[in-house]
């Protein structure tokens, strides 16, 4: 089944607490930190996700965009996040991290930017709950989705098929009505979506056009009848 992750980088961060039920249905709630190091921009961190964790009973999946994931992943667990995932380019040591956050409880994720190939990380997959290919350069909202990801997509869905794993396919950035299905049929199961969901009139509608969109685009496609 599709799943629908807002991200509230679209939202208006003086009421958070209010911006997650105007989601109410979505699967996740998206959470993008960001340290101005390894982006060029700066969002939030750890005491806001402990106060939302709080706020709201959508469970939180913490994108984290920082240098030095290993040192500050497992405080995400902490602050409440269900799912935290770090970049490969930014984590010193990914395997002992993965292991770090499931062990405290909360779901595995690996993050590739654009130009990071996921064939080098093919062995890493078992450790994992979840892959997350960018389909834009990270930092910002209101991207353009690039569609020189598919192909990625496509191969990180062969690769995990190729080891019968369970792991979700997330995809990230530019992700709407006009490209989802796309992503569905490329092999994604789990969509963030910003602008998209927020920007639209009412939010809580877009994320279910939006799965109904994916689910139907997954249907189809030739992947998910492997399953
Ligand atoms: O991680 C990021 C951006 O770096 C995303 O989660 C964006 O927040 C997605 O926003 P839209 O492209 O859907 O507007
Ligand atoms: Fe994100």
């Amino acid at each position: 089944m599709a799943q629908i992750n807002p991200s509230i980088l679209s939202a208006d961060f003086a009421r958070l607490a209010q911006e997650a039920e105007a989601v109410r249905g979505a699967d996740w709630l998206h959470v993008d930190v960001m340290d101005n190091h390894f982006v060029p921009n700066l969002t939030l961190g750890v005491p806001i996700v402990e106060s939302l964790a709080r706020a709201t009973d959508i469970p939180l999946d913490c994108h984290l965009m920082i240098e030095q994931p290993d040192r500050w992943a497992p405080q995400y667990v902490e602050a409440g996040a269900g799912s935290v995932t770090f970049h490969v380019e930014a984590a010193a040591a990914p395997v002992r991290l993965a292991r770090e956050i499931r062990a405290k409880g909360a779901r595995a994720s690996m993050a590739l930017k654009p130009a990071t190939p996921i064939e080098p990380y093919e062995d890493l997959l078992p450790e994992l709950d979840m892959v997350l290919i960018m389909t834009v350069e990270p930092g910002f909202g209101g991207q353009a989705f690039l569609d020189i990801m598919l192909p990625k997509i496509r191969r990180t869905r062969e690769l995990i098929d190729k080891h019968g794993l369970s792991l979700w396919l997330q995809v990230d950035g530019g992700v709407a009505p006009s490209t989802i299905e796309r992503c569905a049929e490329a092999g994604a199961d789990v969509f963030v979506a910003g602008s998209a969901v927020y920007g639209a009139d009412d939010p809580a509608e877009a994320v279910r056009a939006l799965r109904a969109q994916a689910e139907t685009a997954a249907a189809g496609a030739p992947w998910a009848c492997k399953h």
